[in-house]
């Protein structure tokens, strides 16, 4: 006799970037094929998830990009009882990348037949503002100043984002800010750039730490010094090729704990934005290893 297939969830969000690629109906059919009978959960808004995810168990696939994926593993952490799966239908998908679940996301959705879940870390951030946790990156410099100029929880728009990246290369001042990696200080040159990366991109695919595994119980700091600021186009290149660790000027480095100076500059936790009111003291990054448990796809 057949075993009934696996019951889980399915999260579907119709309002991520490229959803046209797999319909709730067409994903439901894909994961049967993979042996799982999931319900089908439409979501409108991240408050959805806010209130119907404590009551849901097991395995939970999210259909959606970063943003659908960040608002349910926020409400995921400390729940061993839920696995959650990604399947992509976002526009930059910088987690499904990091976890080798891109592609067509039907046959993502088959590829979890005979996956397994895993650990997946989480970076967590305090300052002066509280505790925000983080999937793909943390930092501060101009990827920072261009998402608080660009507000990245409005309606996407290139002509506005290149906008901000104008803005910002036009007004941003080198950050002269102490640095120490697991409670050593480390040379700290001012630099124009500073993230703390789980995911090798973030952003609208930026790849920047290309070695970074968000499984590894460790967090990659990337830092641009100001002194080697290159040209637009070798960082454009360098993203695309991903060799952006390679550059003169970039330096890298993994640990599990960072603090960074804060002088009041404005940080992105993905994409929130948080400033302190007052400058002085210091941010505090560290990884939360295997915070979560992620199916990894198996290609059959
Ligand atoms: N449960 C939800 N969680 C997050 N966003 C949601 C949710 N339901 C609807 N949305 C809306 O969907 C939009 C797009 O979501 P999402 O970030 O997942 O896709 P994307 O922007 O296309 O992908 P990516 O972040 O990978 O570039 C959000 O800006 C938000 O307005």
């Amino acid at each position: 006799m057949p075993t009934p297939a696996r019951p889980a969830t399915l999260l579907y969000n119709a309002a991520a970037g490229s959803q046209r690629r797999a319909s709730p109906a067409g994903l439901h059919h894909a994961l049967l094929d993979a042996d799982y009978d999931a319900e089908v959960w439409l979501t409108t808004s991240p408050e959805d998830v806010v209130e119907r995810l404590p009551y849901i168990t097991g395995t939970l696939f999210i259909a959606g990009g970063d943003g659908t994926l960040r608002a349910a593993a926020l409400h995921a952490l400390n729940r061993p009882d839920l696995v959650l799966g990604v399947l992509p239908l976002g526009t930059a998908n910088n987690v499904a990348r990091a976890w080798n679940a891109m592609g067509d996301p039907l046959e993502v959705a088959r590829s979890y037949r005979d996956a397994y879940p895993a650990p997946f870390d989480v970076g967590r951030v305090r300052g002066q503002w509280g505790e925000d946790h983080f999937l793909e990156a943390c930092g501060c410099g101009l990827f920072a100043e261009v998402l608080d100029d660009y507000n990245p929880h409005a309606p996407k728009s290139p002509v506005r984002a290149l906008g901000s990246v104008f803005e910002a290369l036009t007004t941003l001042n080198p950050l002269g800010v102490r640095v120490t990696v697991d409670g050593a200080p480390v040379s700290s040159p001012p630099v124009v750039l500073l993230e703390v990366m789980n995911t090798p991109s973030t952003g609208n695919g930026l790849h920047l730490a290309p070695r970074a595994t968000p499984g590894d119980g460790q967090l990659d700091l990337v830092r641009v010094e100001a002194a080697h600021h290159l040209s637009l186009v070798h960082y454009g290149r360098a993203i695309l090729g991903g060799t952006f660790d390679t550059l003169p000027g970039v330096s890298t480095c993994t640990g599990r704990s960072f603090t960074v100076a804060d002088q009041g500059q404005v940080f992105h936790v993905d994409t929130d934005l948080r400033r302190s009111h007052e400058s002085g003291g210091t941010v505090q990054i560290d990884v939360l290893p295997g915070a979560l448990s992620v199916l990894c796809p198996v290609a059959g």
